[in-house]
């Protein structure tokens, strides 16, 4: 097949610029303390929607944050739009503000927009003026016409301004400022540096008095490295570092927004903005969901509750009126599903060796997490294990495995297993869907299970050689419940059948047959060897029941791939 490339588009994009730093240190640094999180939701994220939120929408993403654990919330662009004002009035005049939570504002760089933005502040126990103008070449030449100096000078003059305004209005206000040199990856760095440098002239941070610049990806252009090489650079050559706190503000239009936002820690950035579920212009902003979580699984406390990311989830598709998708990490639908057979596989075997630890003792709330598959245990975050398997035509015994003992209790031989893990997959293959988990557990107890309990005995005209699989452990006979068992030849001897071996024998009850035990009946008939399931109260009788299962499957099974009834029949017996 001819291969198309497109050299006439590709030519009219430039590679970014990349960053002379000598000895850079973020690559071989670890992440050992979450940072700083500001919520963005209210602001950059509102901005982006269809409908901005609405006051209620606007009120159950403030309480949702709240809830979750942030401390910075930017609420909104009060002089944007009479929404934003009336909103900031609301918490304020409302006392909806609570004594830890510092909002924060956003607003140009232009007298009259600063004025509305400190008036509409009056009344604020504390907050943060966040004050932006863009920087980047582009903007300068096309946006404002100004030459470097000039919007340096815009920048200088909003902060003067935001002082003037500031002492005037907001005495009592425990006050704090923000700057942005918005378009900062496109901006040249040594330019970033000045304009911040002069804004810091201005605003004379102090450490009772410290200044937040923050430095954003606004529009993400460039790999990570290049913009963890550009904060580590700032990180070396800022003055009065110790009053600074140097925060990024990252977007995703290259898909790389979480990276970029983990390797700006790396190299020493402190506090990251962005949003729930990575909503905000274009392809979003960060997601600090994602970033949350990645800290938590790297044994990180992130400072945010996320026990209830279903909970979260709802709140924010319902302010945002934007689903989450479902493969989103660590909150779609999808994110601790495997549909796959060695997937499923891995997963049953983590699980399984999760219980044996718990039953030798290990305290389940600090035994290491280590389910293959599952970089996070799906509870952590509210979640169950419902539906971490699930089946298709993809699905091997593994994960019907998995099923039939997470919803039934049911653990079947390794070669029933198998057995009934091909008839499930043909199944998948013939009704091309996925199959539920109860339609898995009645096509087992279809298929496999006798129609009802047999009390009295069978008797066959020849002997058959019968193994026996007794839910659980393996069981030897002679063992100590060798006993339980001791009549168990002599019946099955009176249905003649001959018992070769009594392979596995249960402690405790399926849950499917609340009365007791399940038997597993490996019954060679004839030239066939066909298995059986049945359950009773007593052994004696599940035994009975299972062989029973296993003959009338012989003789029914003349064609082995038919399609298996629908109605479950030890449920009915
Ligand atoms: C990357 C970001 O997310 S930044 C935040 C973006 N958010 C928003 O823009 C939402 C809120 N903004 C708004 O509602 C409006 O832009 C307002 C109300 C603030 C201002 O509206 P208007 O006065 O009508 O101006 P408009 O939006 O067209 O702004 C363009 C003017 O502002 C100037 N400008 C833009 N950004 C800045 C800035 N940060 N500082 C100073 N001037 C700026 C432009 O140069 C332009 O000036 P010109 O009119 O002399 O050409
Ligand atoms: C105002 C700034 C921080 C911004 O939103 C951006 O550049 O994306």
């Amino acid at each position: 097949m001819a291969v198309r490339s497109n050299p006439s588009t590709s030519g009219r994009y430039a590679p970014p610029a990349t960053v002379a730093l000598e000895n850079r240190a973020w690559p071989s640094r670890t992440m050992s303390r979450a940072p700083r999180w500001l919520s963005t939701d209210l602001r950059d994220g509102n901005q982006s929607l269809v409908n901005p939120m609405s006051p209620d929408r606007k009120l159950a993403m403030f309480d949702l944050l709240v809830g979750m654990g942030f401390k910075e919330i930017e609420v909104g662009f009060p002089v944007a739009s009479q929404d934003d004002h009336d909103f900031l009035r609301m918490l304020i005049e409302g006392d909806l503000i609570p004594d830890d939570v510092r909002i924060s504002v956003l607003v140009q760089a232009r007298e009259e927009l600063i004025k509305g933005t400190v008036e509409s502040l009056a009344g604020a126990r504390a907050a943060t003026v966040h004050l932006y103008n863009a920087t980047s070449p582009q903007f300068r030449r096309m946006v404002f016409g100004m030459s470097r100096s000039e919007c340096k000078d815009l920048a200088v003059q909003g902060t003067r301004f935001f002082l003037k305004y500031a002492d005037r209005l907001l005495g009592d206000c425990d006050l704090g400022f923000q700057y942005s040199p918005e378009m900062f990856a496109d901006t040249e760095l040594d330019f970033s540096l000045e304009v911040c440098e002069a804004v810091m002239d201005v605003w004379q941070p102090e450490q009772s008095r410290p200044i937040i610049l923050n430095f954003p990806t606004t529009v993400e252009r460039s790999t990570p490295n290049v913009f963890a090489d550009q904060i580590e650079w700032l990180d070396r050559n800022l003055s009065r570092r110790e009053n600074v706190c140097l925060s990024v503000h990252p977007h995703n239009d290259r898909g790389t927004g979480v990276a970029s936002a983990e390797l700006a820690v790396l190299a020493g950035a402190q506090r990251v903005e962005g949003c729930l579920f990575g909503n905000g212009e274009r392809a979003g902003n960060v997601c600090l969901v994602t970033l949350g979580l990645n800290a938590l699984t790297h044994g990180i406390d992130p400072g945010l509750d996320f026990g209830d990311l279903n909970g979260i989830r709802r709140v924010v598709e319902w302010c945002n009126e934007i689903p989450v998708h479902p493969r989103h990490p660590y909150g779609g639908d999808m994110v601790y599903t495997a549909f796959s057979g060695s997937h499923q596989d891995a997963i049953k075997k983590g699980f399984d060796a999760r219980s044996r630890a718990v039953a030798d003792g290990a305290d389940p709330a600090t035994l290491a997490w280590e389910v293959p598959y599952l970089p996070l245990d799906p509870q952590d975050v509210g979640r169950t294990y419902e539906a971490v398997v699930r089946i298709n035509s993809q699905s091997g015994k593994g994960g019907v495995s998995y099923v039939l003992s997470s919803r039934q209790g049911l653990e079947l031989p390794r070669e029933l297993s198998v057995e009934f893990a091909a008839l499930v997959q043909r199944t998948a293959d013939e009704w091309g869907r996925e199959i539920e988990p109860d339609e898995i557990v009645r096509m087992f107890l279809t298929e496999y299970a006798s129609p009802r309990f047999l009390t009295v005995p069978v008797t066959f005209r020849k002997p058959v050689p019968t193994t026996l699989h007794v839910q659980g452990d393996p069981f030897v006979v002679g063992s100590d419940r060798a006993d339980s068992l001791g009549d168990l030849g002599a019946h099955l001897a009176s249905w003649g059948l001959r018992v070769d071996e009594i392979r596995r024998i249960g402690a405790g009850a399926a849950d499917a047959v609340r009365d007791g035990v399940v038997v597993y009946a490996d019954c060679t008939i004839g030239t066939r060897t066909v298995w059986g399931a049945g359950s009773a109260a007593s052994l004696d009788i599940a035994t009975r029941s299972a062989v029973s299962a296993a003959i009338t499957r012989a003789l029914r099974t003349s064609q082995p791939n038919r399609e298996p009834a629908r109605q479950p029949l030890l449920g009915a017996a």
